[in-house]
C-alpha cells in the first residue's frame, strides 16, 4: 500500500496581497494563515509526514508556536524564486522517506480552508489511478476577455473549464521526474499535461479558495469562524 506525504509551499512574498509580512503569516483566527493550511494536512489520517517549505531568508517562522500540529510536520528552509522551484526542493528534501509509488499531496500556504471531507474526496477519488489529479472547481461565472481598454472584447464559454486548487496529488516518482522537466508552471498538473500525462479533476467547492488579495483574507476568516460555531 502506498504511503501519503503532503508538501506545502510556503516561500512566496504575496506581492498581490502586499503589506511587510508575507500573507501566509498574517493573522485568521488568531493564528497565522499558514497554521491552519498545515493543521488541516497534519490532521489527515491518512498523510503520514508533512514538509513545509519556507524561504531561506524566512524570519517569521520562529515567532510563532507550531507545536501542537504534532510529530508529522518536517520544516526545511529551501524554498525557491518560484513556487514550482519551493515544491522540487521539498520534494528533494521528502526523498529520505517517500518511495516513487507514493502519493504525494503538494498544498498551498495560501489556501487555510481545505477540509477534512475535500481531502477524504480527493484520497478516495484517486486511490487507484496511476498518475493523481486535482481539487478543482467547475468555473460558474460567464466570462469575458478584456480588450487594451478594459471594454468587453468578447465573451468567451466556459463549457469544460475548471478552476484549479490544490492539494495536487500525484505518484512521489512522476512528479518528481516530471517537475525537473518542466520547470515555471504554476501547479504540478500542469507540468503532468506538458508530460503526456492526464491528471484527474476531482470536484471540490469554493471554500478552499487561495488568498491572493487582502479581501480574500476576509473571506477566509469568516469560513473559518463558521466551521469554528458548528464544531463547538
Ligand atoms: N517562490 C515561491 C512562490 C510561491 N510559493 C508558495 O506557493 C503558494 C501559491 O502561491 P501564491 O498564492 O501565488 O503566493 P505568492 O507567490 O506568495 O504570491 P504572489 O504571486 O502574489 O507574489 C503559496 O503558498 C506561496 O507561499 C513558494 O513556496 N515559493
Ligand atoms: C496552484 C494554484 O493554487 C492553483 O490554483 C495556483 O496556480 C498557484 O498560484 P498562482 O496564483 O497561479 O501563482
Amino acid at each position: 500500500m502506498p504511503n501519503y506525504y503532503a508538501i506545502v509551499p510556503a516561500a512566496g512574498i504575496g506581492s498581490r496581497f502586499g503589506g511587510e509580512t508575507p500573507k501566509q503569516y498574517r493573522l485568521l483566527a488568531g493564528r497565522p494563515m499558514l497554521y491552519h493550511s498545515l493543521a488541516a494536512v497534519c490532521r489527515c489520517p491518512r498523510i503520514d509526514r508533512v514538509w513545509v517549505v519556507l524561504s531561506p531568508d524566512d524570519t517569521c517562522w520562529r515567532q510563532h508556536d507550531w507545536t501542537s500540529l504534532g510529530y508529522k510536520l518536517e520544516t526545511v528552509f529551501c524554498g525557491g524564486t518560484t513556487r514550482s522551484e519551493s515544491v522540487a526542493n521539498g520534494l528533494h528534501a521528502a526523498a529520505t522517506a517517500a518511495d516513487d509509488d507514493d502519493w504525494v499531496l503538494v498544498h498551498d500556504a495560501a489556501r487555510p480552508c481545505l477540509s477534512q471531507a475535500m481531502l477524504a474526496a480527493l484520497c478516495d477519488e484517486l486511490a487507484g489511478d496511476p498518475v493523481g489529479g486535482i481539487l478543482a472547481v467547475p468555473v460558474a461565472d460567464t466570462l469575458k476577455r478584456a480588450d487594451a481598454d478594459q471594454c468587453i472584447a468578447s465573451t468567451e464559454s466556459r463549457d469544460g473549464l475548471w478552476q484549479a486548487q490544490t492539494p495536487q496529488m500525484f505518484r512521489y516518482g512522476l512528479l518528481t521526474r516530471v517537475l525537473a522537466e518542466h520547470r515555471g508552471c504554476t501547479d504540478e498538473a500542469s507540468a503532468m499535461e506538458a508530460a503526456g500525462c492526464r491528471p484527474r479533476l476531482v470536484c471540490a467547492d469554493a471554500s478552499n479558495l487561495k488568498v491572493t488579495y487582502p479581501a480574500d483574507l476576509r473571506l477566509a476568516e469568516t469560513i473559518l469562524q463558521a466551521r469554528i460555531r458548528v464544531d463547538e
